[in-house]
């Protein structure tokens, strides 16, 4: 497991692109054939994927979390952005299509994650946060989602979202997770942008057309600063920072927070006109 840490406030200021991306890009995640996790200072979110090909690939405690398996102390999201798939966990099976999303509760000793056809691999995405509380693993269908239709044609951001685990879906201690669809045309995600002060967000873009990126926008909203994403490049958002992004056609996002609530919409708008 990797150890990230993210910079000061203060200090993302003067930064120049390469370290920019160094504190708030992950891009090497989603590797074929390998389980991987970076440990953030991000209310300790862990952010991995599992790319499973020939065999079934473990899910491990990693040496930094001091414990006897990863969700001894931890909750997990997960949501499948490849092929078809399946999750065990502690014996049980759960086939996992493209989208689909599996919680994985506290105490869960044994997972691991397998690919139907190793030629065209389940692309596993990975969220973990620390919990407090063991609630049950859940598996949920695009159709169990909570859909949000959001944005408007005329204004560039018409987008639909899918809540997972939030308050009202599958209940978890800290995780909320679900993915932004953008509608064909539309490009703007998050606009008007916001913080939240209560939460830290990480975003995980996918599904971007061949020869396409887009254009993140992070800092506090009187001095932002952007980064350019590419098919599964991961965004990490400190609470105090906007998390907003422009495609250069449409795409889709995994967003997922942990922190002080889960009250998605606590959240703090911010007037377009008086980004800088
Ligand atoms: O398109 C959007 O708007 C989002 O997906 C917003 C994220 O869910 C978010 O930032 C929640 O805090
Ligand atoms: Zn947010």
């Amino acid at each position: 497991m990797n150890n990230h840490r993210t910079s000061s406030v203060e200090t993302y200021q003067n930064f120049c692109t390469e370290d920019l991306r160094d504190s708030y890009v992950l891009d090497y995640l989603f590797t074929a054939g390998e389980l991987q996790l970076t440990y953030t200072d991000l209310d300790r979110a862990i952010v991995g994927s599992a790319v499973p090909t020939d065999s079934a690939l473990p899910l491990p405690a990693g040496d930094q979390l001091r414990a006897d398996f990863f969700c001894q102390r931890r909750e997990l999201g997960v949501i499948n952005l490849g092929a078809a798939g399946t999750i065990t966990v502690d014996g049980t099976s759960y086939p996992m299509a493209n989208r689909e999303c599996l919680y994985i509760g506290r105490g869960s000793q044994e997972v691991s994650f397998a690919s139907d056809d190793a030629s065209s691999p389940a692309q596993f995405y990975l969220l973990s946060y620390p919990a407090h509380a063991d609630y049950p693993t859940t598996h949920a269908k695009i159709e169990d989602a909570n859909k949000l239709e959001l944005g408007s044609q005329a204004d560039a951001n018409e987008r639909h979202l899918y809540q997972y685990i939030h308050e009202n879906g599958i209940r978890s201690c800290q995780l909320v997770m679900g993915f932004t669809v953008l509608q064909n045309g539309s490009v703007w995600n998050t606009m008007p942008p916001h913080t939240h002060d209560r939460r830290s967000e990480v975003y995980c873009y996918f599904d971007i057309a061949e020869g396409h990126q887009v254009a993140h926008f992070m800092g506090e909203p009187q001095e932002t600063r952007v980064l350019w994403m590419q098919e599964k490049h991961v965004a990490l958002s400190p609470s105090w920072s906007i998390h907003c992004g422009a495609g250069t056609n449409s795409y889709a996002f995994v967003w997922g927070m942990g922190g002080e609530n889960q009250r998605f919409d606590d959240m703090d708008g911010f007037p377009i006109t008086e980004l800088r």
